[in-house]
C-alpha cells in the first residue's frame, strides 16, 4: 500500500517522521477522515473543507489548496486500487526544535502531512445487530469542533466502555449528552430525532450533516437540540453518526436495553436514507 507523505506518494517504509516533530511531542495537529464507495470518494469536499478549518482555527498553514489536496488523494486511492475504503489523512505543525510551546514559523518550518488508505467494507451485521455503549463524563477540552489529533479524552473515554465490555462511550457534560468518543449521538422519542447542535462541545460530523439533510427531505422530524442522560434512557432508539460507522443503532446503555434492545424503524430508515445518497453520489 502507497501513502501520502508530504506532497508525494511513497512505499510506506520510504515515510520519515522527526522525532521533533509538534504532532509527536504535542498532538499538534488535525485530522481528517473520508470515506470512498465503489472507488469514489462521499462527501469529499466537506471533508477538505472541514481539515481546512481545523488548521485555520489552529492557526496552521496548510502546504497545499484545497483542489491539489483532492488530486492527490484521488491519485493515492487509485494507486492502491481501493473501491469502498477510507482515507485516513494529518497534518502536523512540523519539526519544533528545540521543543518549545510556542509556535513554529510556517515561513521556515514546513508542517507534515501523512496519508493512509485503508480497505473496509460495510459492516452491515454492525449495523443490523447494533452496539453497545457506556456513558462516560466528557472530561475533553472545550474545542471540540476541531478535529484535533489531541485526542487522549476520546481514547480514555472509549477505553472506559471497552473495559466494561462496550463498543462505544456516549459522553455527557453534567449530564447534558454531547456526543460518543468517535462518533455523534442522537435519540429518538415518540418519532422525534434529536442531536446535539454544533458548536464547541462536539465535532461537526459531516455523517451528521448528511443525515439531517436526508431525514429532513423525507418528512422526518428533527431537531439539533441537546438532551440529557435521562432523556436517553428513556429513548425509543439510539444511534451514532459517523464517516466509518455511518448510523449506527446502540441497543444496550449501561447494560440496559434502548427500547425493545434491537435497532428500531427510525434509525433503520435513516440507514437507508444514507445508503441511497452515497448510491446517488458513488453509484451502486
Ligand atoms: C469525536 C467525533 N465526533 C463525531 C464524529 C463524526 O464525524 P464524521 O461524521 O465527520 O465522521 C467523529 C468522527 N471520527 C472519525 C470517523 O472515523 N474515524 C474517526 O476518528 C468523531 O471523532
Amino acid at each position: 500500500m502507497k501513502v501520502i507523505w508530504n506532497d508525494k506518494i511513497v512505499e510506506r517504509s520510504e515515510v520519515k517522521i522527526d522525532m521533533e516533530d509538534r504532532g509527536y511531542q504535542f498532538a499538534d495537529g488535525i485530522y481528517d477522515v473520508v470515506r470512498a464507495y465503489n472507488g469514489k470518494f462521499f462527501t469529499l469536499n466537506e471533508h477538505v473543507d472541514r481539515l481546512f478549518s481545523s488548521a485555520e482555527k489552529i492557526e496552521l498553514v496548510m502546504p497545499f489548496t484545497k483542489d491539489e489536496l483532492k488530486q492527490l488523494l484521488s491519485t493515492l486511492m487509485k494507486e492502491n486500487g481501493i473501491s469502498t475504503g477510507n482515507i485516513y489523512m494529518q497534518v502536523t505543525r512540523g519539526i519544533g526544535i528545540p521543543r518549545n510551546h510556542t509556535y513554529t514559523d510556517p515561513e521556515l518550518v514546513p508542517p507534515v502531512f501523512t496519508a493512509t488508505t485503508t480497505i473496509v467494507p460495510r459492516d452491515q451485521e454492525k449495523m443490523d445487530q447494533g452496539m453497545s455503549a457506556f456513558i462516560v463524563p466528557d472530561m475533553r477540552w472545550l474545542r471540540c469542533d476541531i478535529k484535533s489529533i489531541s485526542l487522549l479524552g476520546n481514547i480514555m473515554a472509549k477505553h472506559e466502555a471497552h473495559k466494561k465490555g462496550g463498543d462505544e462511550a456516549i459522553l455527557h457534560r453534567d449530564g447534558i449528552v454531547t456526543e460518543c468518543s468517535s462518533s455523534n449521538v442522537w435519540m429518538i422519542k415518540d418519532d422525534t430525532i434529536y442531536t446535539h447542535p454544533d458548536g464547541n462541545l462536539v465535532l461537526p460530523g459531516i455523517t451528521k450533516i448528511m443525515l439531517l439533510k436526508v431525514a429532513r427531505e423525507a418528512g422526518m422530524l428533527v431537531k439539533e437540540e441537546a438532551f440529557t442522560i435521562e432523556d436517553l434512557k428513556k429513548a425509543d432508539e439510539v444511534f451514532a453518526s459517523s464517516t466509518t460507522m455511518e448510523a449506527m443503532p446502540i441497543v444496550s446503555i449501561d447494560g440496559n436495553p434502548v427500547g425493545h434492545g434491537q435497532r428500531g424503524a427510525v434509525v433503520e430508515k435513516l440507514q437507508q436514507l444514507y445508503v441511497d445518497a452515497v448510491e446517488k453520489e458513488c453509484g451502486q
